[in-house]
């Protein structure tokens, strides 16, 4: 593991469990949809809120609230508490299950920052090494089980505040992480303001809603043992972080307004006509727009190539038949892939274009059936990595600036697990929310593709006139 940046010191560590006999002793076997998750590792999230106060005097007047506030909030998340063990015995129906018990408890992490605020939540190119240390890291285990949630609070005295979020992706996707944060946030701000809490719903914990009678998760499962010869179980990948690795790495944001996008959208609308093959949305607009400039900022990987590839994950609990509830705690995603011929992607006045009416026909083609072809996702996610796919993480609908813990909405909100996969874009609605409804974008490069990177998004946005 890398060690800490200097400029961050760990003042106190904490085990916080949900309210002594509040929670089931409870085994929950994962679904097809969690079990495909179980050799990847943490998402992680960076919330930071201006706080100009000492470090003593966010220790004794919001330390508490805070600690309290998770600990009721872990009653409904309970799961997040507990651990993924492998499945016992040798009935060939074992599960990988998430087991849970009274006395479970989540690692929260306090520490003090030296680094300058203002800088490190900005939008600016910023060393990735000067972010990790806010990073909370998933406890080692010696017994094949696996955490699933980390927390740790930085404070930058008489600055700011970070809370830094981890969950191991096995356990649940970013709409159930989110839902996590925002009941938090919620539960901690009603506690300082003393009014009863305007919560999100608890979480519906039960996998059983995940109907699977197709047998996903063993011939999924049984993929995954032949793609990873060394055999069940899958063993959590241990890679190495680019901020640790790479000393040039570094971690920037992009916006891409309201006006932008309109046009874009106008754009991949005259594009595809009135046939209705395609869909256009802010997020396919969006993500067109990365896609064109990653590949000129990585244009000597390209150099050659026929084609380009982007990978996305699709929300199907809306998806399914019969529907998932929206507050289901776990994972309910599929991958989308799409394919675009480097000719049409490169081009200045239609590249864009040209991969947002790809990307809408893929989405578009979901309507022929949300789990068709499943069985292959993964084979077919392994065969593209060497063409290093570009991959989407996030979404804007999860509105993640709206975690208010009492201090005001973040005025920055990074998701630094994008590291891990080189090529992936977070995508989050920008900072003034859903009424500007501009989109963020995050990205983790060494310095010299962000450099490029930066120059072809004022190129792109020049060719839309913005
Ligand atoms: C497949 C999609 C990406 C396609 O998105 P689109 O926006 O194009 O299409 P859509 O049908 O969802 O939405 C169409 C229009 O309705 C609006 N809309 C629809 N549903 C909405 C909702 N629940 N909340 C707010 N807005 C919503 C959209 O903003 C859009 O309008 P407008 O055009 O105005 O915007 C999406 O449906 C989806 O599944 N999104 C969630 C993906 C997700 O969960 N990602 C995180 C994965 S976990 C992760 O990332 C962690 C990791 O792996 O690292």
């Amino acid at each position: 593991m890398a060690s800490l940046p200097s400029s961050v010191t760990v003042l106190d560590r904490f085990q916080v469990s949900p309210p002594p006999g509040s929670v089931p002793n409870a085994s929950l076997p994962l679904t097809f949809f969690d079990v495909v998750w179980l050799p990847t590792g943490p998402v992680e999230r960076l919330f930071f809120y201006p706080f100009p106060h000492p470090t003593s005097y966010f220790v004794s007047h919001h330390l508490p609230v805070l600690k309290s506030s998770l600990s009721r909030t872990l009653r409904h998340f309970y799961p997040l508490a507990g651990r993924v063990v492998p499945p016992r015995g040798p009935s060939p129906d074992a599960k990988f299950q998430i087991r849970c018990s009274d006395g479970d408890s989540v690692p929260l992490t306090l520490a003090e920052s030296s680094d300058d605020f203002r800088q490190l939540s900005g939008d600016q190119s910023r060393g990735f090494g000067r972010v990790y240390g806010l990073i909370p890291q998933l406890p080692p285990t010696d017994d094949g089980s696996i955490p699933l949630l980390a927390l740790q609070i930085t404070v930058f005295p008489d600055q700011g505040v970070s809370i830094g979020v981890a969950v191991h992706h096995v356990a649940c996707d970013d709409s159930s992480s989110i839902h996590f944060v925002k009941s938090w946030a919620a539960a901690c701000n009603a506690e300082v303001l003393s009014e009863s809490p305007l919560s999100p719903l608890p979480p519906l914990c039960d996998p059983t809603v995940i109907a699977d009678p197709d047998g996903l998760y063993y011939k999924i499962l049984t993929e995954m043992q032949n793609l990873k010869p060394a055999g069940p179980p899958p063993a959590p990948l241990d890679l190495p972080p680019v901020g640790a690795e790479q000393g040039d790495a570094v971690i920037a944001s992009f916006l891409i307004g309201r006006e932008q996008i309109d046009r874009l959208k106008q754009g991949a609308m005259a594009r595809a006509g009135t046939t209705g093959a395609t869909h256009v949305s802010t997020f396919v607009v969006a993500c067109a727009f990365a896609w064109a400039c990653l590949v000129r900022a990585q244009a000597g990987f390209y150099a050659g190539k026929k084609s380009a590839h982007l990978l996305f994950s699709v929300e199907c609990r809306g998806r399914l038949e019969p529907p998932v509830p929206a507050g289901y705690l776990g994972n309910c995603l599929r991958p989308c892939f799409v394919e675009v011929s480097m000719s049409d992607l490169i081009k200045d006045d239609d590249g864009v274009f040209a991969a947002a009416e790809a990307i809408g026909r893929a989405i578009k083609g979901l309507e022929h059936g949300i789990l068709k072809g499943a069985e292959g996702w993964l084979q077919k996610i392994v065969s593209l990595t060497p063409e290093r796919p570009m991959s989407i993480a996030g979404s804007p609908r999860y509105r993640v600036y709206d975690a208010d813990f009492g201090w005001g909405r973040p005025i920055k909100v990074e998701m630094t697990s994008i590291e891990k996969t080189p090529g992936t874009v977070s995508l989050a609605e920008s900072r003034d929310g859903g009424g500007g409804g501009g989109i963020e974008m995050g990205l983790v490069l060494p310095k010299r593709d962000m450099d490029e990177f930066a120059r072809a998004f004022v190129m792109a946005s020049s060719f839309l006139g913005t």
